[in-house]
């Protein structure tokens, strides 16, 4: 008798655009719920398994560092973790796997890990990669970011996010630039994660694995020499105690207008005054979305944790960015804040 393979759902598409919004609404669906989820993140502190953990406490994260790259083997492992740990009863059993990449993923060398990989094959099957594609950004990323161009060629499914924020017409030349990449793959729209997993995984062409292009993914499926990011894309997190909420709104407002085309990507929790549990912020480029709050702190005390992925910045900009992070302390002389 054969075991039926394990489908693996690889969702990925650049910074900021939705997949952890999206995945967090698939895990909240009861249908979704026999899912294991493993998330990969760029950068030294993992937050998105924070950010889903009231839908999923147990998601894996996967070491910090692009999947794309130097954390392929902690996928393999991972993926056997999973499978050894049901088949022992130490973790719920699971019918899908869903696999968030970090948002400068190339997802190539992932597709081919599924593919190629014996043990991996042995027990899951790829069943399609999916990309999100931020409506408010994307033009923009699609231009300046091979990653984000990639990421939509090798997609089965697409889903451009933040349909609520953006106009129909706006969404039309964005689906024209698309099917200028890729034009096979379905094209969905979703406002603030809402999606059906049928259509998401019922409608892909690929979800039973037999996407016609399969074979470029898997031979370019790395050669060993790793996909090798934009050198001046650069990562740095910022851990703090409290801060005002208030001068951190003003200085964060005031940070992505004057360095939001460089400013990929911000996400924190912020442990400020007044609140006792964490604050969620959130940046991409030039815009800032609505705080979040966390029902508790994942761990230890109270610490405000910022994650930022830029693009040329020096080292001396960075350095002045954690100085006038220290001046948001609420006991900090307010008149000493001064922005980067
Ligand atoms: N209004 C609205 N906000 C959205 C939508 N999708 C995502 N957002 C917001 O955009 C920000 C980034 O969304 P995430 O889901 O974290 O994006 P991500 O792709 O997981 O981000 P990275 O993992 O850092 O690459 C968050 O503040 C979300 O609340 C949407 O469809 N509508």
């Amino acid at each position: 008798m054969t075991v039926p393979k394990i489908p693996v759902i690889v969702l990925t598409g650049f910074l900021g655009s939705g997949k952890t919004t999206i995945l967090k609404h698939l895990l909240s669906l009861d249908e979704m719920r026999d899912s294991a989820v493993l998330i990969n993140e760029f950068g030294e502190i993992a937050l998105d398994h924070h950010l889903v953990a009231d839908v999923r406490e147990d998601a894996i994260i996967l070491a910090s560092g692009c999947v794309c790259c130097s954390v392929r083997n902690d996928l393999v492992r991972a993926l056997c973790e999973l499978w050894v740990k049901a088949a022992r009863h130490e973790i719920p059993p699971f019918r899908r796997v869903i696999l968030e990449t970090t948002g400068l993923a190339d997802p190539t060398p992932v597709l081919g890990t599924l593919a190629k990989n014996g043990l991996v094959t042995s027990i899951y099957r790829r069943a399609g990669l999916v990309t999100t594609v931020d409506a408010q950004h994307a033009m923009a990323q699609l231009e300046h970011h091979p990653e984000a161009v990639k990421q939509v060629a090798l997609a089965d499914q697409i889903v451009v996010t933040k349909a609520d924020l953006t106009g129909p017409e706006e969404r039309a030349g964005l689906v024209r630039r698309l099917r200028t990449i890729q034009c096979f793959a379905p094209i969905l729209e979703s406002a603030r994660g809402n999606v059906a997993p049928n259509d998401l995984f019922g409608t892909g062409k690929s979800t039973n694995g037999s996407r016609p292009s399969d074979s470029s993914a898997d031979e370019h499926a790395h050669d060993g020499a790793g996909h090798v990011h934009d050198g001046s894309v650069r990562t740095f997190s910022i851990e703090t105690g409290m801060l005002s909420f208030h001068r951190f709104a003003l200085w964060l407002a005031t940070v992505s207008q004057l360095y939001g085309g460089r400013l990929l990507r911000m996400k924190g929790i912020l442990h400020v005054d007044d609140e006792p549990t964490p604050v969620v912020v959130q940046s991409v480029q030039h815009v800032v979305y609505p705080t979040e709050s966390l029902p508790r702190w994942p761990s230890g005390e109270p610490r405000t944790r910022l994650i930022f992925i830029v693009q040329d910045f020096d080292d001396e900009l960075i350095a002045r960015f954690r100085t006038s992070i220290a001046e948001l302390a609420p006991d900090a002389d307010a008149t000493a804040m001064h922005v980067p």
